[in-house]
């Protein structure tokens, strides 16, 4: 008797960490998603001009995704596609990027655990115009580190409409916008996700 409750017990744990992995962090695919996908770092258009993940494939946390659905819903009824630029990220890749950039403003302290790609809660993003097919004027590239990025009411009228939108759509979607990158959206109260940047490095 006591053997077996042992054996359930161990079964529960092994199967129970791996719903943990598969439940908490999910990947966004084209098939799920009606986005479009330029994931940078798997790619050398990037700040840092070589690419840094393996592979393209992306992850949020369920949370996140969920949202990002009821986003791309709301963009589709006004006339846009929402691309994605990165999500979770691993924290080697953000203690790489962090390195780089060594200013908090641009890229999350992997150490000061306030980062939020690594808790697979946060989204890089931009509109694209379904009828042209071009991405909305923001007023700068994607990581764009400078001023011009931050979201700011004394901008040229039609780069501030673009990047409202941009905000509306995911305001109503449960994201909350970066002061200094307009492009980037953590999920409303995200220090409530664990991170898992260390324990997931490569998905
Ligand atoms: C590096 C940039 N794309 C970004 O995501 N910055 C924020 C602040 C972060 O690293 O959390
Ligand atoms: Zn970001």
């Amino acid at each position: 008797m006591f053997r077996l409750l042992s054996f359930l017990l161990l079964f529960a744990i092994i199967t129970g960490c791996k719903c943990t992995k598969s439940t908490d962090l999910v990947a966004i695919n084209q098939h799920d998603y009606d986005i479009i996908f330029d994931i940078r770092y798997a790619t050398s258009n990037n700040f840092l001009g070589r690419k840094i993940y393996e592979n393209a494939n992306v992850y949020l946390h369920k949370d996140a995704a969920k949202n990002l659905k009821i986003a791309t819903l709301y963009a589709d009824k006004l006339g846009y596609k929402i691309k994605l630029f990165d999500g979770f990220r691993p924290l080697s890749v953000q203690r790489k990027l962090y390195t780089e950039v060594s200013n908090e403003i641009y890229v999350s302290n992997p150490d000061s655990g306030v980062a939020s790609h690594t808790r697979g809660v946060a989204l890089d993003v931009t509109l694209v115009d379904k009828k042209t097919n071009k991405e909305l004027d923001m007023g700068t590239e994607f990581d764009s580190f400078e001023e011009k990025a931050h979201h700011n009411p004394n901008i040229d009228p039609k780069i501030l409409q673009n990047r409202t939108i941009l905000a509306g759509i995911m305001a109503i979607s449960g994201f909350t916008p970066l002061p200094s990158e307009w492009w980037h959206y953590n999920l409303r109260i995200y220090e409530i996700y664990p991170d898992y940047g260390s324990k997931y490095p490569k998905m």
